[in-house]
């Protein structure tokens, strides 16, 4: 079975190489929909029976993990030094650095790579990371992996 929790927040970012709009600095409301495979609790009488897992658990690991650190950030390409120089102006600013260009496919596999160790850890065969979706708009969105 599938379960589903959806999340929100707010980043900035730029395309550094885009042909178009995308370079210049602008922000999202993002949605990041993290999906988990894995079978009902049937023990009789736990809070969590007939759950894959509970929603509040969910939650709190992906908020924890994830939402804390990208919300109200700005999402960097480590290799955009123009950025980098201009962020570093501003005193106290919240930048993630990333490895790749934070498209939408790219920020779903980080997504998706930093989640998945910490579902395994805590949860290990019980249940597993299936996919994470990545909205950039509510019109475009990533999904990792693929299939
Ligand atoms: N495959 C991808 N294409 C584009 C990405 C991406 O991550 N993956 N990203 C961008 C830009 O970040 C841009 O911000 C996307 O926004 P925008 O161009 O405004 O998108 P739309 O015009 O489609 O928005 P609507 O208002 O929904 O029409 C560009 N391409
Ligand atoms: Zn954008």
């Amino acid at each position: 079975m599938l379960i589903t929790r959806r999340f929100e927040f707010d980043a900035g970012h730029r395309i550094p190489n885009h042909e178009s709009h995308c370079r210049h600095l602008h922000g999202h409301r993002y949605v990041l929909e993290v999906t988990l495979r894995g079978e009902p609790v049937t023990q009789a009488g736990r809070s969590d029976e007939g759950m894959v897992l509970d929603f509040s658990a969910v939650k709190t690991l992906v908020q924890r993990a994830l939402i804390e650190e990208w919300d109200h950030a700005f999402l960097a390409y480590r290799g955009d030094q123009l950025l980098l120089d201009a962020l570093e102006r501003i005193p106290d600013h919240k930048t993630v650095l990333l490895d790749a260009v934070p498209t939408a496919e790219n920020l779903a596999r980080i997504a998706y790579e930093t989640l998945e160790p910490r579902f395994a850890a805590l949860y290990g065969e019980r249940l597993c990371l299936a996919r994470v979706r990545l909205y950039e708009t509510p019109n475009c969105w990533a999904d990792y992996p693929a299939g």
